[in-house]
């Protein structure tokens, strides 16, 4: 089986500072993977380099068998990744279904010569994008809140509503960072549930966590950073015995 993403000996220098270590490792389509380790472990430069924020100094990023790294983050966008943020990006005075819409952009075809002249094609271009828009907020159970300023959700909704809008892209690898952060238990068990989800719609899921009960519980494999190396990777019931993990990360943090 061919893997869908294969990070390939991939370093990243700041400077002096070496953030991501010679590091490979492969993820198959619908596997849903977890990154953890201590603070500045690596694991958001990772993703940065994956979704084009940075350009790795050394390796490379093959997705769907092509080199992506030094893509721009929209061309990226377009082979099919998105992504949610560490810290909550949405448009805060926009509507909950407006965010959504934002996130279809590098979807839609119409040009300025439609939208000047507001042609057919816009027109049902939008109501497309609505329809679409609607299905995703449906999914994550926020459309009877579509019309709400974003700003009025509470918190635990407006994470889900940023994977909304990272679904409306409609890629086939989805990278949450620190999806759970912030959310209390009850929140945190609904995107347990919701990823779960996500897997049986036939989503590739990566996803940076802290929350070690849900990275143990829904990751088929783990895979641990240290100081920008990649110090094990397997099934979560390995991952928890790993003497090299329990000194790096679990000892300190659980
Ligand atoms: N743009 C940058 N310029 C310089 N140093 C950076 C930059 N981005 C990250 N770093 C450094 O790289 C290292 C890895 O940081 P990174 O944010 O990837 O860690 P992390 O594992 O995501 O940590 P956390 O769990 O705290 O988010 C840290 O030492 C950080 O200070």
């Amino acid at each position: 089986m061919k893997p869908l993403l294969g990070i390939e000996r991939v370093t990243q220098r700041f400077g002096g500072l070496v953030a991501v270590s010679n590091v490979s490792f492969q993820i198959f389509e619908n596997e849903i993977i977890g990154v953890i380790g201590p603070n500045g472990a690596g694991k958001t430069t990772l993703f940065n380099i994956i979704t084009g924020i940075y350009k790795p100094t050394e390796g490379k990023v093959m997705y769907d068998e092509g080199n992506i790294a030094g893509f721009r983050p929209h061309e990226i966008t377009q082979s099919g990744l998105a992504r949610t943020f560490q810290n909550i990006r949405l448009f805060q005075n926009m509507t909950v279904l407006e965010n959504v819409l934002v996130g279809m952009h590098t979807r839609t075809k119409a040009n300025l010569f439609d939208a000047v002249f507001r042609t057919g094609r816009l027109k049902k271009e939008q109501l497309e994008a609505t329809q679409k828009a609607e299905y995703y907020l449906r999914l994550v159970d926020l459309y009877e809140h579509r019309h709400s300023a974003a700003k009025n959700l509470p918190y635990g909704s407006q994470r889900k509503l940023e994977i909304a809008r990272a679904m409306a892209s409609e890629p086939r690898l989805l990278l949450l960072d620190e999806p759970a952060a912030g959310m209390n238990e009850q929140e945190t068990a609904e995107l347990m549930e919701f990823i779960g989800k996500l897997k049986a719609l036939g989503y590739t899921i990566l996803l940076i966590e802290h929350d070690m009960k849900l990275v143990m519980n829904i990751c088929e494999r783990i895979i641990v950073f240290d100081h920008g190396c990649l110090i094990a990777q397997g099934e979560p019931e390995v991952i928890k015995k790993e003497p090299k993990v329990i000194e790096a990360y679990l000892g300190k943090e659980a």
